[in-house]
């Protein structure tokens, strides 16, 4: 019901963004920040982020690409979204620095619950998410990947992936935490945790965080060839597969999820909170001079 709910609010500020949808053959549909190709005999879609430069998380393109996923979750021809980015080279910077910094407390809720729904729609999605991962890919871009059934990533050592919120002197919160320790393990999600590591191809597929390291030009033949894999099982058995495994952490959220709200608005609203992330913000500006 609170998902259901959150989803409508997410609609009605996404037609009053007033985005008009571009058709092409029905085979493709674009708002500005995401492109959809979707192949509906095949029941598979790819999902471009497109939000330039680096695909941060804004609040303009949570709900962009909650409207797209909803659209293919609601058609029961779709049954395998491969997410990737348009841009090579970088698959998300993660959450936006600038919804985080220097905004009002009414503007951290709105953007965390929206932070929040992106993580349940994909976590609980019943379709079978790839996630084609061919650029850098930290925070929350990182958990981003971490919600799909399968993550292949570009085997290019400039290219890194990890949740490295400590480094910004903000903290992971549980839920993110949750995955990343489901995913690699306790000890290792402590210890990279509290470092802000973030992990070249080869050490993420040593650790888990990714389950195949590719050739980068090879990156999104193999996530079609690892979708059939996945479409060769039946949806009810994956399905119910999948949410065994993931309803209790999606529920542990889900209950507490006002109360993990009001814990981001007052963390993030500490003076030092924000001097921390001006300071990263200089050293991303200085970084290019
Ligand atoms: C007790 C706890 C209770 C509650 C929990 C509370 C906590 C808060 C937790 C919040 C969780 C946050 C998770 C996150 O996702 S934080 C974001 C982390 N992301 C990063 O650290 C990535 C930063 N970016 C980079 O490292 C590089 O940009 C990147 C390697 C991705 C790409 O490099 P490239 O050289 O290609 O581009 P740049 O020149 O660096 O960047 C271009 C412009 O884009 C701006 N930029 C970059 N990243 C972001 C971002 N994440 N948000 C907003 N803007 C971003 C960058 O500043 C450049 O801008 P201009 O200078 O051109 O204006």
């Amino acid at each position: 019901m609170a998902l259901a709910a959150a989803g409508r609010v997410l609609l009605q500020a996404g037609s009053r963004l007033g985005r008009r949808e571009v058709v092409d053959g029905a085979r493709r549909f674009a708002n500005k920040r995401v492109e959809v190709e979707a192949d509906e005999a095949a029941g598979i879609a790819v999902m471009k982020l497109k939000n330039p430069p680096v695909n941060s998380l804004s609040l303009e393109f949570l709900t962009e690409f909650l409207i797209s996923l909803e659209k293919l979750e609601n058609n029961k021809n779709f049954r395998g979204v491969i997410l990737t980015s348009e841009r090579p080279g970088v698959f998300s910077a993660g959450l936006d620095l600038m919804e985080m910094y220097g905004r009002n407390p009414a503007h951290y809720a709105e953007y965390w619950r929206a932070v929040q729904e992106l993580w349940l729609r994909l976590y609980l999605s019943n379709m079978i998410l790839v996630c084609a991962i061919n650029g850098t890919s930290p925070a929350g871009g990182c958990l981003m990947a971490l919600t799909c059934d399968h993550r292949i990533m570009a085997d290019n050592p400039k290219y890194t992936i990890g949740l490295n919120e400590s480094q910004l002197g903000i903290v992971a919160p549980f839920w993110f935490k949750d995955n990343f320790v489901n995913t690699v393990g306790y000890r290792t999600a402590e210890h990279a945790l509290q470092l802000g590591l973030l992990f070249p191809p080869a050490e993420a597929l040593k650790l888990g965080i990714v389950d195949e390291v590719v050739p980068e030009d090879q990156v999104h033949s193999k996530a079609q060839s690892v979708m059939a894999q996945w479409m060769a099982i039946p949806d009810h058995s994956r399905q119910l597969t999948k949410n065994m495994m993931r309803k209790a952490m999606a529920d542990n959220l889900i209950k507490q999820r006002e109360a993990d709200i009001q814990n981001f608005v007052s963390f993030i609203s500490r003076d030092s909170i924000q001097k921390s992330l001006h300071t990263y913000l200089e050293k991303l500006k200085q970084k290019k001079g």
